[in-house]
């Protein structure tokens, strides 16, 4: 386990897709100043999207590089794509940056735990079934990706009790507002413990 004696913590949101939480955990990290690190992806960039913003856009060639060079802390495969961390970007963002954020389905979420241990706090975001589907349907989701996705929702729900906070994601503004505060908190108690 990579948890060391330093107390910059690893912020991961985590929950089904759709449920809005790039959009939520980008507003709370604009909030409170805190960097993302970002996945690598194989996948063409969606309408919308930007390379370095919302993945580093790649090759499968360069992944596959990236993979035999044991670069990826996880790596995952999804819909003939691949997803990965690179843990020389996550071990450079705590070192410049302090606390991070990112953004995982459960599996990641889990690897990142197992990972780093109490470092990490897992913000589990959530909204019903028909919400979630709508709203990717509204972002203009591939018919069949999306169908992946709603048949993995009740897996990703079950996901829940094991984080360490959950937050539903209707009113954007009020999901942000909460999280923001409870983030908050973790990041004076830091301060606090390392002075
Ligand atoms: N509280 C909200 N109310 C209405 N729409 C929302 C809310 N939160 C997010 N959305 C919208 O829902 C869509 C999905 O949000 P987002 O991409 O952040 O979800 P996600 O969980 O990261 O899923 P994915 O990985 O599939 O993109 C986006 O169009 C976003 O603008
Ligand atoms: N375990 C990981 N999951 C990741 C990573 N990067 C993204 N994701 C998750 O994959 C799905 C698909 O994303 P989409 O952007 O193509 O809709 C979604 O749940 C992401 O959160 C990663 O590095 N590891």
């Amino acid at each position: 386990m990579n948890e060391g004696s330093d107390r910059r913590l690893l912020f991961v949101f985590t929950g089904p897709d759709g449920s809005g939480r790039k959009t939520v955990a980008d507003s709370v990290g604009a909030t409170l100043g805190i960097a993302k690190v970002i996945s690598y992806a194989t996948r063409k960039p969606r309408p919308g999207e930007a390379n370095g913003q919302d993945y580093h856009f790649i090759t499968p060639e360069l992944y596959e590089q990236f993979e035999r060079a044991g670069d990826f802390i996880e790596s995952i495969r999804m819909n003939e794509s691949r997803y990965g961390l690179r843990g020389a970007d996550i071990e450079q963002s705590l070192r410049e940056g302090g606390s991070i954020y990112l953004v995982l389905n459960p599996e990641g979420a889990q690897l990142l735990k197992e990972q780093y241990g109490d470092r990490v706090i897992r913000l589990f975001i959530y909204a019903d079934r028909r919400t979630v589907e709508q709203r990717q349907r509204d972002a203009g989701i591939d018919p069949a990706i999306l169908q992946f996705k709603m048949d993995q929702y009740a897996a990703a729900i079950a996901y829940q009790p094991s984080c360490e906070h959950a937050f539903e994601n209707y009113d954007l503004a009020h999901t942000v507002f909460e999280i923001a505060n409870t983030l908050e908190h973790y990041l004076q108690r830091n301060l606090v413990e390392r002075d």
